[in-house]
């Protein structure tokens, strides 16, 4: 039986301070364990003028757009995206209320250190000596598990409105793929033969929903939300809360912010996409700054092929530039170089 996303996280064991959470609601001052000195606050001076394209997903020449956003930024704003405004209003009202429990009820979903779903600090922790001014619940498939023991009693709600936010995404990725693969000049007819990507078995990929919770911070400058990273998969779609904090790493320029445009979506390129489009479409490096006064919330949808997939460049690419893996074995792999990991493919 192919192996689930949730089974292919599920090889590294952590430790359980890789795991755990700071109690956020009893700290007045910047423990030790999460200050860094070594943060690079190289923020782009030309920060007010730079920024991330806001794209109409029916725009007639949303092909053209889409294209160069993903060349030039690995990243857009999407909108007109078609999810209900509610629907992603009531998903992070939920978030809120999960992550406004009390420590003790938000450790009883706490991640297994050799599990990929639950409460805990980010999987990228233990690559990192300082903590991270964050918490996450991570989903794959139900939440039901996890949220019963959040909620003994009223677990459904939560369930039933992570299950279709899930659902939702899930069909905005598949349309945007189909997009992407427009702008890389990948024609219908062969479509099929580009690693199935189009093919039912492809949409089967299950995703994973990440809920992403960044408490005022008492010392924002010495701390660090969510530390540099790329996004796994091949696309993420972020929603953000109304507070500043996502800023995205751009050669020769430094960290551009990615102020949040009201009823957006951020729509952006993970690992698997830079090899598909053979390194066309950067993947793109971000991070999280915390906020003084404002409570940051945010849920990114990754969305990948089935984990049994294999990814290669895309077969137009006559000089292929990276050796084709499956996302199983590239997870495996990530799980244990991190940046590392895409090298580690280069041909
Ligand atoms: O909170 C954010 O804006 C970014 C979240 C993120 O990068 C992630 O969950 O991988
Ligand atoms: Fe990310």
């Amino acid at each position: 039986m192919a192996t689930s996303l949730s089974e292919a996280y599920r090889d590294t064991t952590l430790q359980l301070k890789h795991i755990i959470p700071l109690d956020f609601d009893s700290i007045h001052d910047l423990p030790e364990s999460h200050v860094w000195t070594t943060k690079d606050n190289l923020l782009s001076e030309k920060g007010d003028i730079l920024s991330i394209p806001v794209i109409d997903l029916n725009a007639l020449n949303a092909t053209e757009l889409v294209r160069n956003a993903c060349q030039k930024w690995g990243m857009f704003h999407l909108i007109n995206h078609g999810i209900p405004l509610s629907l992603v209003e009531e998903a992070e009202e939920h978030a809120r209320r999960l992550f406004g429990l009390p420590v003790e009820r938000k450790l009883k979903a706490l991640r297994s250190p050799s599990g990929a779903t639950g409460y805990g600090v980010a999987r990228i922790s233990q690559f990192f000596s300082k903590s991270m001014w964050h918490e996450g619940f991570t989903i794959m498939g139900s939440a039901v598990e996890h949220a019963k023991e959040l909620w003994p009693d009223e677990y459904e709600e939560f369930c039933d409105t992570m299950d279709n936010y899930q659902k939702k995404m899930k069909s905005l990725a598949y349309e945007i793929l189909l997009l992407i693969l427009k702008a890389l000049e990948v024609d219908d007819q062969n479509q099929d033969q580009e690693m199935n990507i189009c093919s039912p078995s492809f949409y089967q990929s299950e995703g994973a929903l990440q809920l992403n919770s960044y408490p005022c911070c008492p010392n924002p400058n010495r701390a660090v939300g969510l530390a540099p990273h790329t996004d796994s998969l091949l696309l993420t779609i972020l929603h953000q809360n109304n507070t500043n904090g996502l800023q995205i790493f751009q050669e020769g320029v430094g960290w551009v912010p990615v102020p949040p445009v009201s009823g957006a979506l951020v729509v952006n390129m993970g690992d698997l996409m830079h090899i598909i489009s053979n390194a066309r479409f950067p993947t793109v490096y971000h991070r999280v700054v915390p906020n003084e006064t404002k409570h940051r919330f945010s849920i990114a949808y990754f969305y990948g092929p089935p984990t049994d997939s294999i990814i290669a460049p895309l077969s137009k690419f006559q000089i292929p530039c990276f050796r084709p893996v499956t996302l199983k074995d590239y997870i495996s792999l990530k799980s244990k170089h991190l940046e590392k990991a895409l090298p580690l493919l280069r041909i």
